[in-house]
């Protein structure tokens, strides 16, 4: 392994892992100086946030339920806007998402949608080599040089003449870049990201006329937002940019953060477009912030479909909040993708569209979809919506009727099967043996997997366990069961994917992590802080 140690006034900065002569082309002196700086003023300040994140779960965890603020009534209640949206995220009907593994961001790029959501987050496993192609992905894509040869078809794809814009999502405050040491400790792959991929594409990205723009996940309140605006004023200072060159996009896909909208808006009104609805991720945090409430259990994860109240509410809340305040309001992803055989994807296809058009009626002025396949659905429903509008900003739901707390936690109604069982079981330890062996994405029956979508399957088990909650055929969910349900899944998964590639493949190691998180009293907060300990 060579170690690359930065320039002498950043003495304490290492880089433990592979570096390649390309990979020294973005990991130039500059960017690694901006990481240091960053880490310097901002490293301690996250772990402050991410300790006021326990600080606050253990209130929940003691019975008590979110709710709005009341210290910050009068910024809910004034009247203020966002700073303003640049031309080309003005229309943002269809947004493809994917990782920034080299030929997905051409084909993203190329795909019939307005923007490109390059993502770092919950499609990809951060291996140290993904990270860095990642970035030398992005800036080709930026220089506009990027081409690949498929070593398998021969095919030559590149990029085409107007390709979507690019929007680049960092990671979660919650996770280190370990091969990145700043003083000897790990640095928060949240900054690594953003200054690599700001560094090395700002210039190039005003010139083509567009900005460094970002999608930021997972954040838990205003303060987490307000500490990212603080380091965007930064870098613009540091760079002499206009104050809000660098914008971003919110993901609202943790509960308490539902409660916070209007405060994260202002915390970061100068460079703040949009908030878009993570639906995974957030009723994965439904169920985490939730955990010792049992009456507000998941059933099935099937069953917990965008119709469910607590789910309708949470997007109707973000598209009247948003327009209340300049910003758009994006929808999310319909986890299904296309399926080669006709008559299902004939059913994929009306899947997505009902999913679209509720998304549209609601009043999002965009949407996600996982697939190239999927793009020419979206934009029918979008264009249907839209007609002359490139977004629905004018639309402010201001006479509805309004949305409650109780409204966002309403208990959601279903039933807890045992197939439904079975399959979470399945479904999570696929995606763990996907994602420790370096890949963060994955079809699996259907629809697909990322660490959010998976996140929903083995904590779902967690918490029936926990609550010793029974399934319709009258089993009681308990370690016992779960124990022995997930070694006769693993025998299925061995048919499922034949002797070999179950051999091959890392399957026992991604049970027994799934059996240890899932036996643990405590609920492991995300299933990629024991996956990253795994990773390359
Ligand atoms: C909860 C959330 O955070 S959602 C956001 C994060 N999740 C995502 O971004 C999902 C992105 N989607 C994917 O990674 C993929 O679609 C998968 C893994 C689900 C399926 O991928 P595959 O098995 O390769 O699909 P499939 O074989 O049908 O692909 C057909 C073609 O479409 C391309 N393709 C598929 N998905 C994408 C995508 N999201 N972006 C660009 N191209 C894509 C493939 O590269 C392939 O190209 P080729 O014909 O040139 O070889
Ligand atoms: O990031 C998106 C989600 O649904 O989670
Ligand atoms: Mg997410």
């Amino acid at each position: 392994m060579e170690t690359i140690t930065a320039p002498p006034a950043n003495r304490e900065l290492h880089i433990q892992g592979k570096v390649t002569n390309a990979y020294r082309e973005v990991l130039t002196m500059d960017a690694l100086s901006l990481v240091v700086d960053l880490v310097k003023q901002f490293a301690p300040e996250r772990r402050e946030l991410l300790a006021n994140r326990q600080r606050r779960q253990q209130a929940f965890d003691e019975g008590a339920l979110p709710d709005f603020l009341p210290e910050t009534k009068d910024i809910r209640e004034s009247d203020w806007q966002i700073r303003g949206i640049p031309e080309d995220l003005l229309d943002r009907r269809v947004e493809i998402t994917g990782p920034v593994d080299r030929k997905m961001v051409i084909n993203a790029l190329n795909a019939d949608v307005r923007v490109f959501m390059a993502d770092f987050e919950d499609s990809l496993s951060p291996t140290w080599d993904a990270v860095v192609q990642g970035q030398i992905n992005l800036r080709d894509a930026v220089n506009r040089s990027i081409d690949y040869i498929d070593p398998n078809s021969g095919k030559h794809y590149q990029l085409k003449d107007d390709p979507a814009v690019l929007i680049c999502r960092v990671r979660g405050l919650h996770l280190d870049e370990k091969h990145v040491l700043f003083a000897g400790e790990p640095i928060p792959g949240a900054l690594f990201d953003f200054a690599l991929y700001f560094l090395n594409n700002y210039r190039q990205l005003l010139l083509n006329g567009s900005g460094p723009y970002f999608y930021i996940p997972k954040l838990q309140s205003h303060k987490e937002a307000a500490w990212w605006s603080k380091i965007f004023s930064y870098v613009e200072d540091r760079y002499c940019l206009e104050r809000g060159t660098i914008k971003a996009t919110l993901l609202i896909e943790t509960l308490p953060a539902v409660f916070e909208m209007h405060e994260i808006l202002h915390a970061m009104k100068d460079h703040i477009v949009a908030l878009n609805c993570g639906r995974w991720d957030y009723i994965f945090s439904y169920i985490k912030t939730l955990k010792n409430h049992s009456d507000r259990v998941l059933p099935d994860r099937q069953q917990v479909g965008m119709g469910q109240p607590f789910l309708d509410a949470y997007s109707r809340l973000l598209v009247r909040t948003c327009h209340r305040r300049g910003a758009m309001a994006m929808g999310g992803m319909a986890a299904f993708i296309p399926s080669k055989d006709p008559a299902e994807n004939e059913a994929v296809l009306e899947k997505v569209l009902q999913d679209k058009e509720r998304e549209a009626n609601n009043g999002h002025d965009g949407t996600w979809i996982a697939h190239p396949g999927l793009a020419h659905v979206a934009m029918g429903v979008f264009d249907k919506t839209l007609a002359e509008r490139k977004n629905q900003l004018d639309i402010t739901r201001e006479g509805d009727e309004e949305i409650t707390a109780e409204q966002l936690l309403a208990p959601c109604q279903g039933t807890r099967t045992e197939s439904g069982m079975r399959l979470n079981l399945r479904v999570a330890v696929q995606y763990i043996e996907a994602w420790i062996s370096g890949n963060g994405c994955v079809p699996i029956y259907g629809l697909m997997e990322d660490a959010a979508t998976a996140e929903i399957s083995r904590t779902s088990i967690w918490q029936w366990i926990k609550h010793g909650k029974d399934l319709d055929n009258g089993q009681i969910v308990t370690p016992e069961l779960f124990t022995q349900m997930l070694s006769e899944e693993m025998q299925v998964l061995e048919q499922e994917l034949g002797e070999l590639k179950y051999k091959n493949g890392r399957y026992a190691e991604a049970a027994e992590l799934m059996k240890q998180i899932t036996l643990d009293e405590q609920l492991v907060e995300f299933l990629t802080l024991p996956g990253y300990r795994r990773l390359d």
